[in-house]
């Protein structure tokens, strides 16, 4: 493997699609638990969903025909012949010219195909004075219009979002099957680097701001995590501390000594684990900030390397770690991105043969958002803080001149 032979953002991607195996590790877990996890079953209706047809208004049930040609002037007169209790099935039917009260949510009695609002109607005794003429199948939900029996409700492989946990509560599902959670492993490197929770700190010591973004953005796309105290820069140390997470975890993420110092141990460490087959695939990605980034795959694990500078780190993590991890966990296709259109504040060179990330703070001007670069070193946490997403600047252009429309990436 040689150094920083830079590969594109693209066959990066491709290249973590076509190794990177989904996991087989599947559990049952109660419905209430399941929010997040990918879905390991395909779902079909058990039963037509609704199971009866009903009333999405309060109003009268009515045989739409009955209607025809009513209008405020020429209302049509119908008998009432009593009401829909909620909750409770209808054994009588209506005839034409005949109507019944029905609540929202009501069951709609045999020869009814339709209801009328309450506003559009007067009661006269028994007698309902309908104002407007209505369409077959207005203002009702019919039985198996969500889904009928035997109807795939939602494939394997997706992320289950409330309205999924929704769809499944309809359907009488206690528990589902669903991939096993992920176990990220986290291992931050670096002698300079001392726990955040120190108060004060030794000149040339950095405290550990990757140790916190990192497992906090893995914790909020629904993966567990599992941290290790700081690598030094020994091998022993960092072997060891390595060796046990990548055993215990899914996936082994390690932040600095990805670039090619002489006290970067990083990439031996990799190639210590497991079997170290395929090892290291990419040591360099076109992209900036983040180019040191290392990505292996060893005894069928992935071993994600990004860069020790905060920005870099996270933006990789971003980027790569969130397609890595959907990847591993099974997910059928990432989930949507946040995105938001901006025009840009001013012209951002790009050197052509390298994707650039952006940092951008959006800001909303006569309803459209302006994207002002937060300009600054990768090195810097408050760029970070400064800025809502990532302008990307595709590899083949050379920049975005002041005035463009262009699509901002946002920082879920
Ligand atoms: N000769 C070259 N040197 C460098 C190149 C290059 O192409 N050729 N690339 C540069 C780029 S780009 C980056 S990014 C960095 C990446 O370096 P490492 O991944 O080896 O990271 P470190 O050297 O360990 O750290 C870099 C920087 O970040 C600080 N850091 C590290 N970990 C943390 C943490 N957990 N929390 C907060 N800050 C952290 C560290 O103290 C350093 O200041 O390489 C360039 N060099
Ligand atoms: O590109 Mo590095 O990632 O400068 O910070």
């Amino acid at each position: 493997m040689k150094f920083f032979r830079v590969q594109s953002v693209e066959n990066v991607m491709r290249l973590m699609e076509t190794e990177i195996q989904p996991t087989t590790k599947v559990e049952e877990i109660p419905l209430q638990a399941c929010l997040h996890r990918i879905l390991a079953e395909d779902v079909t209706a058990t039963e037509d969903v609704p199971s009866f047809t009903r009333s999405v208004v309060d109003g009268y049930a009515v045989n739409s025909k009955d209607t025809f040609g009513a209008s405020e002037t020429l209302p049509a007169f119908l008998d009432c012949i009593g009401e829909v209790k909620m909750g409770k099935s209808i054994e009588r039917s209506l005839e034409r010219g005949q109507t019944m009260y029905i609540p929202t949510g009501g069951m709609l009695p045999q020869g009814s195909d339709s209801v009328v609002m309450i506003e559009d109607c007067e009661a006269m005794e028994d007698v309902i004075n309908v104002y407007r003429t209505v369409a077959r199948n207005e203002n009702i939900i019919s039985r198996g219009e969500d889904a009928r029996l035997g109807d795939l409700l939602i494939p394997k492989g997706k992320r289950l979002r409330p309205q999924e946990l929704g769809a499944l509560a309809s359907l009488g599902k206690t528990s589902v099957t669903v991939k096993k959670q992920l176990t990220v492993g986290y291992l931050s490197s670096g002698d300079e680097i001392v726990p955040f929770q120190e108060k004060v700190i030794p000149v040339g010591k950095v405290r550990d701001v990757n140790g916190i973004t990192i497992p906090s953005l893995a914790e909020g796309w629904g993966f567990k995590v599992k941290t290790a105290s700081i690598a030094r820069d020994e091998f022993d140390d960092f072997y060891e501390k390595a060796k046990s997470l990548y055993e215990e975890c899914d996936v082994l993420v390690i932040s600095g000594g990805s670039s090619v110092g002489t006290r970067d141990y990083t990439t031996e460490v990799i190639e210590s684990l497991g079997d170290n087959e395929p090892g290291i695939l990419v040591h360099g990605i076109s992209i900036k900030p983040g180019k040191p980034t290392i990505f292996s795959m060893s005894s069928g694990k992935p071993i994600l390397g990004l860069p020790g500078h905060p920005a870099s780190a996270m933006i990789i993590f971003q980027l790569f770690g969130k397609k890595l991890l959907s990847l591993l966990q099974g997910e059928a296709k990432e989930g949507v991105k946040h995105t938001a259109t901006a025009v840009v504040s001013q012209n951002i060179p790009s050197a052509p043969g390298r994707t650039d990330f952006i940092r951008v703070k959006l800001q909303e001007e006569n309803g459209q958002y302006i994207a002002i670069p937060v300009l600054g070193k990768s090195g810097l946490v408050k760029t970070l803080v400064d800025s809502d997403g990532l302008l990307e600047i595709a590899e083949h252009k050379e920049g975005v001149n002041k005035g463009d429309s262009v699509t901002v990436h946002l920082f879920s």
